[in-house]
C-alpha cells in the first residue's frame, strides 16, 4: 500500500491475473487465433474520428483485454482522466493542472483553473495569433524597412520546436508555398547558420518560442538571431518588427527585447510537450492560415470527447495505451517503433519520442517510491519503406520483440500529380504487406514448398507473432492530424496513469542542464571547476588541446 492508499502496482490482483494469463497464452499464435475466430479481422476494430483502428494482429484475446480493463480501472485510469479534465493538479510535483485539452475547448466551454475558466484567455490567444498571422501572410505587417516578411524562423527547442516542426511538414500541402518556414533548435551554430545563410534579414520574422524563456540553447540562438538582423538593419528598433515571442513568462520576453505587444501567452498548465496546439503554434498558423489550424484543433477536440466519454471496450486511447502495457510489463517488450506510411509524416515518430519518453520515462512513482515494474518505452521509427530497407530485418526476425503502430492513408494528398498519385497503392501494399508478414510469419513447410534447400530453410522461415496496430485513414488533413496527437497524448495519460506515475513533470532533463553551465567555463576559460570526475576532467583537457586553447 502506497501513501495514497493504493497498493503497489504489481501486487495487485488484476497484476497478477494478467502475468498469469500471460503464461497461459505463451504458446499462441496468432496464426491460431485468427483461424479460431474467422471474424477477428473485423471484430478486432474500432473507430474514432475519421480513424480505423485494427487490434487484430496483437497477442490478445478478449479475455487479455478484459483484464487489461480490469487493471485500468483498479489504477481508476478514468477517475485520473476525469481529474485532469476537471482542472485538477494531478502534475503533482510541480503542483499544476494538466490542461492541454482545454487549448481545443469550444469558445462556450467552461474549464475551471483555480476557480477561473480558462477558455476566454484561450480563445483570445487564437484570435491574437489568428489576427497576426493574417497580417504576415497577407503582407499587411512588414519588416523594419518595409519589405514584405517571406521567412519565417521560429527558434525554440522540445516542445517549442518538435511539435509545430513536425506539424509542418505533415500539413506542406496546406501551406503558402511562398513563404519560407524553418525551425532552428540546436545551439550548435550550424543550425542558425544553415537557416538564414540565403535569406534577406529583412524579409525575416523569428518567432521565438519559450515556455520559461530562460532556456539556454534558445536564448542563445534568439540572442545570436538579433545580432544577425542588426548587423544588417542597424536599427535597435527593427527588433520590435521582426522578432515576436511565445511563452508564459512575460518579465523575461520584456528584458530579451521583444515588446511584450508581440507575445503570445500560454499558461503553466501546458507542459511544453502538449503545447503545439497553444501559442507555440504559431508558425505553423502563419503557414497554413487559421482556418487550417482551427480545423486541426477540431480534430484534437474529436479525440478528446472520445477519450472522456467512450466506455472503456470502446475507448481507443485506452486501448492502445493497454496494449503498450501488455507489452511493456507482460512481455519484456522494450521498445514501441512507429512506423507512418507518409512522407509528411517524417517527423512524426521523433515528435512522440519527447511526448511518451519525457512523460513516462520515470522510475520513481507518484508515492515517491520506486517503481519495481517497467514504465515507458524506447519509442522510435522512421517513415515505412525506407525502414524496411534499413531495420525492419530486425523486427522481423531478430530476437526482440518490437511492437509497432502501422499508420496509413487511402489517399494520396490532393497536391501530387496523376502520375505521383499512381505510386500510392504501391505503398500501401507495402503498408499491407508489411503487417501481414509480421503477424503471420512463414512456416518452414511454406518455404520447403518453395523448393528452397534444406540448408537456408532455417534462414527463410519467419516465426511472425510481431505485434502490430493499423491505423488507416481516408487521408492526411489538419483534422486528423490533430486526431493522431491527440490519440497519442491520450494513450501516453492511460499508461502513466496505470504506472502511477506523474506523466506531466521531466526532472530527468534537469541534471545535465545544471551541469553544462558548470562545466561550460572549463572549456571556455580552462577554470579549474570543483567537482570534476577524472574521465569528464580529461575529456575537457583533450578538447581544450583539439581546440587550440591551453
Ligand atoms: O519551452 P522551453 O521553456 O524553452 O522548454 C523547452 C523544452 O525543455 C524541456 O523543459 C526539457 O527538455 C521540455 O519539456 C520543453 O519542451
Amino acid at each position: 500500500m502506497n501513501a495514497d492508499g493504493r497498493t503497489r502496482l504489481n501486487q495487485t490482483p488484476e497484476w497478477t491475473a494478467l502475468a498469469k494469463h500471460r503464461e497461459e497464452l505463451a504458446d499462441t499464435r496468432l496464426r491460431d487465433l485468427f483461424a479460431a475466430d474467422p471474424a477477428r479481422g473485423t471484430g478486432y476494430t474500432l473507430q474514432v474520428g475519421d480513424l480505423y483502428i485494427d487490434y487484430s494482429k496483437h497477442l490478445v484475446t478478449d479475455e487479455t483485454l478484459r483484464l487489461l480493463r480490469e487493471l485500468a480501472a483498479a489504477t481508476d485510469v478514468f477517475g485520473l482522466r476525469d481529474a485532469m479534465f476537471r482542472g485538477e493538479k494531478i502534475n503533482v510535483t510541480e503542483n499544476r493542472a494538466v490542461l492541454h485539452t482545454a487549448l481545443r475547448a469550444p469558445r462556450d466551454a467552461v474549464v475551471e483553473v483555480d476557480g477561473e475558466n480558462v477558455v476566454p484567455d484561450v480563445h483570445a490567444v487564437l484570435d491574437k495569433m489568428a489576427g497576426f498571422a493574417d497580417r504576415v501572410r497577407s503582407g499587411e505587417w512588414t519588416g523594419h524597412t518595409g519589405k514584405r516578411i517571406k521567412n519565417v524562423i521560429n527558434v525554440g527547442i522540445g516542445g517549442s520546436d518538435l511539435g509545430p516542426a513536425m506539424a509542418y511538414e505533415v500539413l506542406r500541402c496546406f501551406t503558402d508555398r511562398d513563404l519560407t518556414v524553418r525551425f532552428v533548435s540546436n545551439v550548435d551554430g550550424a543550425d542558425l547558420h544553415e537557416a538564414t545563410r540565403d535569406l534577406d534579414p529583412a524579409e525575416t520574422l523569428f518567432v521565438i518560442a519559450s515556455k520559461t524563456f530562460t532556456t539556454i540553447e534558445t536564448i542563445t540562438n534568439a540572442t545570436s538571431a538579433r545580432k544577425w538582423l542588426l548587423a544588417a538593419l542597424g536599427d535597435q528598433a527593427a527588433v520590435a518588427k521582426h522578432f515576436v515571442a511565445l511563452s508564459t513568462n512575460a518579465e523575461k520576453v520584456a528584458e530579451f527585447g521583444i515588446d511584450t505587444a508581440n507575445m503570445f501567452e500560454f499558461w503553466d498548465w501546458v507542459g511544453g510537450r502538449y503545447s503545439y496546439d497553444s501559442a507555440i503554434g504559431l508558425s505553423l498558423m502563419i503557414a497554413i492560415g487559421p482556418d487550417r489550424f482551427r480545423e486541426m484543433l477540431d480534430g484534437f477536440r474529436i479525440v478528446d470527447d472520445h477519450f472522456r466519454t467512450a466506455p472503456a471496450e470502446a475507448n481507443v486511447p485506452l486501448l492502445l495505451g493497454l496494449l503498450g502495457i501488455w507489452y511493456d510489463n507482460f512481455h519484456d517488450a522494450q521498445s514501441h517503433a512507429v512506423l507512418p506510411y507518409s512522407h509528411y509524416l517524417s517527423k512524426f515518430t521523433a515528435y512522440l519520442q519527447q511526448l511518451d519518453m519525457e512523460s513516462n520515462g520515470k522510475y520513481v512513482a507518484r508515492d515517491g517510491k520506486q517503481v519495481d515494474w517497467q514504465t515507458g518505452p524506447i519509442v522510435w521509427g522512421t517513415p515505412g519503406t525506407n525502414g524496411q530497407h534499413a531495420y525492419y530485418q530486425l523486427i522481423h526476425q531478430g530476437t526482440k520483440l518490437i511492437p509497432a503502430d502501422f499508420i496509413g492513408f487511402a489517399r494520396p494528398v490532393a497536391e501530387l500529380s496523376e502520375e505521383l498519385k499512381a505510386q500510392h497503392d504501391l505503398l500501401m501494399a507495402n503498408f499491407f504487406a508489411q503487417t501481414q508478414a509480421l503477424a503471420f510469419g512463414k512456416t518452414a513447410e511454406e518455404v520447403r514448398a518453395e523448393g528452397v534447400p534444406e540448408e537456408l530453410v532455417p534462414h527463410k522461415t519467419f516465426q511472425g507473432n510481431r505485434p502490430t496496430t493499423t491505423i488507416l485513414a481516408r487521408e492526411l488533413t489538419p483534422s486528423v492530424l490533430g486526431q493522431l496527437v491527440a490519440l497519442y497524448e491520450h494513450k501516453v495519460f492511460v499508461q502513466g496513469a496505470v504506472w502511477n506515475i506523474d506523466s506531466f513533470d521531466q526532472w530527468g532533463v534537469e541534471l545535465g542542464k545544471v551541469l553544462a553551465k558548470r562545466v561550460e567555463p572549463a572549456l571556455t576559460e580552462g577554470a579549474d571547476v570543483p567537482g570534476l570526475d577524472a574521465s569528464t576532467k580529461a575529456l575537457v583537457a583533450k578538447y581544450r588541446e583539439l581546440r587550440g586553447r591551453s
